[in-house]
């Protein structure tokens, strides 16, 4: 019996990679009508996913380093983390929009040292609930 595993045609494709963030903070949603428990002040252990997208790998075969997605952390730590999301961000904070929020903040400040591309951010408010943002880029 061989020492190694066999050798394949290695098949053409795209690579994904996802890595999850985690923040406890508390929110209301203004808007909703008085009635909506959802406009009552309240708190979630969110779970943010980031999902990046890549054709060919960088050295020694990543899409990204997760390491290299370390500010995205610092950011969620410093600016979300145990705090009132209403109070601190420029949107109402549903999921929604959290998850689009993310996905501009970083387009704007990791996108550009990393060699992935985004491909969507998901938000994950509760075990049952969740919203995704895909990101859309201009036809090359
Ligand atoms: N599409 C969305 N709907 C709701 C959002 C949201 O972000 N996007 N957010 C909320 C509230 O923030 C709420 O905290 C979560 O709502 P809900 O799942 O209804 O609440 P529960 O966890 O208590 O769920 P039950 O199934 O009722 O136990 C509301 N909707
Ligand atoms: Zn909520």
């Amino acid at each position: 019996m061989s020492d190694h595993a066999p050798t394949v045609t290695l098949p053409h494709g795209t690579f994904t990679i996802a890595k999850r963030f985690t923040f406890q903070a508390g929110h209301r949603l203004p808007s909703l009508p008085p009635e909506h428990k959802c406009g009552r002040q309240h708190g979630h252990s969110y779970e943010v996913e980031v999902i990046l997208t890549s054709d060919s790998l960088a050295d020694p075969g990543f899409v990204t380093d997760f390491g290299d997605l370390h500010p995205f952390k610092e950011f969620i730590d410093k600016e979300l983390d145990h705090r009132n999301l209403h109070e601190v961000l420029p949107i109402e904070p549903t999921s929604e929009l959290l998850a689009q929020y993310l996905a501009g903040w970083i387009i704007d400040n990791l996108e550009p040292t990393v060699p992935g591309e985004l491909v969507a951010v998901c938000v994950h408010e509760t075990v049952s609930g969740w919203a995704r943002f895909d990101v859309v880029r201009p036809q090359r």
